[in-house]
């Protein structure tokens, strides 16, 4: 069967079968032709196809070649007219000729079509035809600190891409066939780079050394921020690993820096000569997925930190068993319903032709669907939520894969589109709850992130709440790491929880939540994440790893008393948004961001939405590079005029930071 007649009866397959039309490709087992180019065609003919149907009625095709379909006439008017190598058939292929020998009437009635809707070129056509799409997303790339730096990276992978300031103009560059990359602004080593660029291809995605992952997926890492004073690290759901892998490279670079955290000691390695380097224990229950997991772990140079529980179900695992006495952070990423990622994949609706139409029978259409249009999309395709694929060239099987890999996986039978159902969601929550209770238990766990890829409540806030609420909570006195607490990038990541949800009495709940909204132009796709915390006065865990964190904490505190930095009440040092510590001496105490902002000490600036000048928010040396800190993070300029940061002389000679190795720290807290 040839491409055209295999797309033509995807589109027409029922789309209550096998989810979105991305998916229902690529899983289809039966098709000869290449996923990739199914898809494309798919998905730019359905793009076009309010307009391919006026041509095709217009230029009455259908009348005259009774062979063709309505379907496929779309489809071959589509790469007769709009693809640059014309339609994939043999010259003497019999659907090939049928089409091309109207080819001179079907060019004018697109040149009327363009015309009616004032477009003086089909560049201009076919903006307004990206335009209806909504925003286009960008692609996300992490630099993977195990591997290569950020600097290596724009010297070879990146280099020829132009360094703009904002993510907008990362979105924009879709339509001007322009290849430009963006410095994340809350996420280290992060790239937003222009849509449709294919990145699987070089030489950086095959080694390992950049991995497309969305931005909202780093959050939960970065937030974590596992240190290695906080011992090993569990990933609870790890498969295919994008989560575990961040954090490896997390620790890596902390330890590579030489830097701890708060404070400043690196607990576990240099301890008596004998204590083992931090880890990270990655569970997944699902073998076949563990596989996956095991691969992206050893591509990504993860696997000297990287212990791989596969098959192994985290719910049954015994947290007072010696093997866990080290784990004081844990990463929560369950299985979830999705509904962040629904209409990621789909694509616009397909129009069809009316065979018995013919000239003047939609020839006014301007660009929306008419009543009288017969619309397959309203069986086939999910109506409505549209995503353009890769720019261009269309998206790749390997780019596919791994995006399919990196979306949240439901539970293995859940069926497809019951994101909203809410006995499933009732489920899911309950199991949600379970797991983050059962990370309560870890004796020695001092942090734990939380996180979906759904936007209902239900698995989010009302997650957090339930679980904050638990006697496996108060217990052990686990408590919401507030906004003021997190990493640099997360309190100033401007979406937050759900208030409503929260309700009045859990405002501050709600705050220390973080969302992300797919299409809200910030570039991501929708995600939840909080962080719990505990002081530690309760239960520290065995005799062993409760005397190594009875340790690390006592050193903690005797720099608490030793030290000249105001601290926060987790024994952190307190930075302006430069890094630098603020001495106790200058008398100045920790503020709420909403003061330091109003004061004008700290200003909230992220991936260049607030550009105060041309050549962005980001401090550059004299080549014009941006200058970054050691973990990546581009250097934020100082606030000029009467903003003007205030930093006192004896805070920038002090070399007491950089001496106790806090230099890594200097974004986060
Ligand atoms: C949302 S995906 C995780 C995505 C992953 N964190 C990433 O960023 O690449 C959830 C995974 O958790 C696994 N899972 C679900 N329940 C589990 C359990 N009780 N123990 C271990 N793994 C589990 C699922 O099989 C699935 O692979």
């Amino acid at each position: 069967m040839s491409l055209y007649h295999e797309t033509a009866a995807v589109l027409a397959a029922p789309s209550s079968h096998g989810g979105s039309l991305k998916s229902r490709i690529f899983s289809d087992k039966s098709l000869k032709s290449s996923p990739a180019q199914v898809y494309a065609l798919a998905f730019e003919s359905s793009k076009w196809s309010v307009i391919l149907k006026e041509v095709v009625e217009n230029s009455e095709l259908l009348q005259t070649e009774k062979r063709l379909t309505p379907a496929l006439s779309i489809l071959l008017v589509h790469d007769l007219l709009l693809s640059k190598k014309g339609i994939a058939l043999p010259a003497s292929h019999g659907l090939r000729l049928a089409v091309e020998k109207h080819k001179a009437r079907l060019q004018a009635e697109l040149t009327r079509a363009r015309v009616r809707r004032k477009c003086a070129t089909v560049d201009d056509l076919r903006a307004l035809v990206d335009a209806e799409l909504g925003p286009a997303h960008p692609r996300w790339i992490r630099i993977n600190a195990l591997k290569t730096t950020l600097d290596d990276q724009l010297d070879t992978t990146f280099r020829g891409f132009v360094v703009v300031p904002s993510i907008d103009e990362v979105v924009a560059s879709a339509g001007q066939g322009r290849r430009v990359i963006c410095l994340d602004g809350h996420v280290p080593n992060l790239i937003a780079a222009s849509p449709g660029v294919d990145f699987t291809k070089t030489e950086a995605y095959k080694s390992g050394a950049i991995i497309l992952q969305d931005k909202a997926s780093c959050f939960p890492a970065y937030l974590l921020d596992p240190r290695p004073e906080d011992g090993d690290v569990i990933d609870a759901c790890s498969a295919p690993g994008n989560k575990t892998t961040h954090l490896a490279a997390i620790l890596h670079e902390r330890r590579a820096s030489g830097a701890g955290g708060s404070g400043g000691a690196v607990a576990w390695a240099p301890r008596q000569g004998a204590q083992p380097a931090p880890r990270v224990l990655a569970f997944e229950k699902d073998a076949q997925r563990a596989e996956v997991l095991k691969k992206m772990v050893h591509k990504a140079g993860a696997g000297d930190v990287t212990t791989v529980h596969g098959g192994a179900d985290f719910l049954q695992t015994n947290p007072d068993a010696p093997e866990f006495r080290r784990v004081g952070a844990l990463l929560l990423d369950p299985s979830c319903s999705g509904s962040g990622i629904v209409g990621r994949d789909d694509a616009p609706v397909f129009h069809l032709p009316s065979a018995g139409s013919g000239k003047g029978g939609n020839g006014n259409n301007n660009g929306t669907a008419k009543k009288k249009t017969t619309t397959m999309a309203a069986t086939t395709t999910n109506l409505g939520k549209r995503k353009r694929p890769g720019h261009g060239s269309g998206i790749t099987s390997q780019e596919q894969q791994q995006q399919k890999q990196q979306q949240k996986a439901p539970a293995p039978s859940a069926p497809p589109d019951s994101t909203s159902d809410p006995a499933r969601l009732a489920s899911l929550s309950a199991f949600q709850l379970t797991l983050v209770q059962h990370a309560f238990r870890f004796p020695a766990a001092r942090k734990i992130t939380y996180s979906t890829c759904s936007v209902h409540a239900e698995e989010n806030e009302k997650v957090v709440l339930a679980a904050l609420a638990s006697e496996a909570a108060r217990a052990r006195g686990w408590r919401v790491q507030r906004r003021d607490e997190q990493v640099r990038g997360m309190r100033e990541w401007p979406v937050r929880g759900d208030r409503e949800a929260c309700g009045e009495g859990h405002l501050e709940v709600a705050e220390a939540c973080i969302r992300a909204q797919r299409g809200d132009g910030r570039g991501t796709m929708g995600f939840f994440v909080a962080c719990f915390v505990r002081d530690g006065k309760e239960d520290e865990g065995d005799e062993e790893g409760g005397e190594v964190a009875r340790g690390d904490r006592k050193r903690g505190k005797k720099e608490e008393d030793d030290g000249p930095f105001v601290r926060d009440e987790s024994g952190r040092i307190v930075r302006d948004e430069d890094g630098i510590p603020i001495l106790k001496s200058t008398g100045k105490k920790v503020l709420e961001m909403k003061d330091l902002e109003k004061q004008g000490v700290v200003e909230v600036r992220f991936g260049g939405e607030d550009d105060d000048d041309d050549d962005g928010p980001f401090e550059r040396d004299a080549q014009g590079r941006i200058i970054r800190g050691p973990d990546g993070m581009p250097r934020l300029k100082p606030r000029r005029g009467p903003k003007e940061m205030v930093v006192a002389d004896d805070e920038e000679e002090d070399g007491e930071e950089e001496d106790d190795g806090e230099e890594w720290g200097g974004f986060d807290d």
